[in-house]
């Protein structure tokens, strides 16, 4: 079975949260909270670091204008807001606190992650090393696929949205900037939300349906810039990139490599394809084995065979080989390519709120 779709009904408003938990106050921010510096910058909002009065607590204060390009946008905020309580009881996914509201702004209280973005490993002069980037990925893809499992895509996956706990040592990941963030549906297809250049699937430039499959596309720009420090379809230009990207065009070299062993090669292999329907799961992704070396003793294979590694989910991903000419062999094989089951996902659910 194919990566699951969107429900588009009516446009880029198709698959909008109306339904919040979350008490609005009219409590000016300021009364409350101690303002203490900004923490980011995006194109309707700006974020903040502060301290509950009350509590002496540390958050992020998203305030997110209600007016954009001459059109009001409040249900947009109201849909992320309905977004992170889906996800609340979610540990790689942002918290949010509480939200205020004033005659121009919604604004967030958010669990902070004071580690700042992901983002600052990949252009940093010192990487991550590599166990530390299978750690992060692997609990990424435990949020995505807690999204995909709540019937929720996010497509707007990049290092700049995956945050981290602590900086030294980096602490746990926590995903924020649902703005993009869409329900899943059966009726009909979603083909008109576009990302930042560098991080968009071939298939949204090509405006054919987005899935779960598209969260995916970005999971593997993330871990190439994890492990190479470079953003992999960025190019002069929007043009160029956009070229890079529905071209598929990877560097792959081994320069690019050399610090990573030959699984992670793989695994993004495995992600950057442009066909949506041959990517994994996020559940798949999880039983790589890149994502696992470190944390298990493997046996030592053959150097002649190529052995399977099955783990709990059942899931089977085929070991790429000891020897150079067999790994060649085993990137371009049919087997390494396609050999993802679909048959464990869950079938698309029709929109009743939509
Ligand atoms: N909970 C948080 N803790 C710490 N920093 C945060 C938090 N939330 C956001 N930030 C910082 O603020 C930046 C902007 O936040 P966010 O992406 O949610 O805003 P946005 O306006 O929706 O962005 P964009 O225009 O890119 O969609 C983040 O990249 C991050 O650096």
């Amino acid at each position: 079975m194919s990566p699951r779709r969107l429900d588009n009904r009516s446009g880029l408003s198709a698959g909008l949260l109306a339904e919040i938990q979350t008490p609005i106050s009219t409590e000016p921010v300021d009364s409350l909270y101690e303002l203490t510096g900004e923490l980011g910058r995006g194109k309707f909002a700006t974020v903040k670091r502060c301290v509950e009065k009350a509590t002496g607590k540390v958050f992020a204060a998203k305030f997110l204008r209600k007016r954009r390009r001459g059109r009001d946008c409040r249900a947009e905020i109201i849909h992320e807001m309905a977004v992170l309580e889906i996800a609340r009881n979610n540990a790689r996914v942002v918290n949010l606190h509480a939200a205020y509201e004033t005659d121009h702004e919604i604004v967030l209280m958010l669990e902070y992650a004071a580690g700042g973005e992901i983002f600052d490993h990949c252009v940093s002069e010192e990487l991550l090393p590599e166990a530390q980037i299978t750690r992060l990925i692997k609990q990424t893809l435990e949020g995505v696929n807690y999204l995909h499992q709540s019937n929720l895509v996010h497509l707007d996956l990049k290092p700049q949205n995956i945050l981290l706990t602590s900086l030294s040592p980096p602490g746990d990941i926590k995903i924020v900037d649902f703005g993009l963030a869409r329900r899943l549906g059966a009726v009909g297809e979603l083909r008109e939300i576009l990302g930042t250049p560098e991080y968009v699937a071939p298939e949204i430039l090509n405006y054919e349906p987005i899935t779960t499959a598209t969260d995916l596309w970005s999971v593997g720009v993330i871990a190439y810039m994890l492990v190479t420090g470079e953003s992999p379809f960025a190019g002069d230009d929007k043009q160029e990139t956009y070229l890079n990207v529905s071209q598929v065009s990877v560097d792959y070299s081994k320069e690019a490599f050399s610090r990573v062993s030959e699984l992670a090669v793989d695994f993004i292999r495995k992600l950057l394809v442009k066909a949506p329907e041959d990517r994994p799961s996020a559940a798949e992704c999880m039983s790589h084995p890149w994502l696992w070396q470190h944390q298990f003793c493997l046996s030592p294979e053959p150097a002649t065979t190529h052995p399977i590694r099955e783990r709990s989910c059942g899931f089977k991903w085929p070991v790429p080989p000891k020897h150079t000419e067999d790994k060649e062999n085993f990137l371009n094989s049919p087997i390494s390519v396609k050999r993802f089951r679909f048959d464990e996902e869950t079938p698309a659910t029709g929109d009743s709120d939509l």
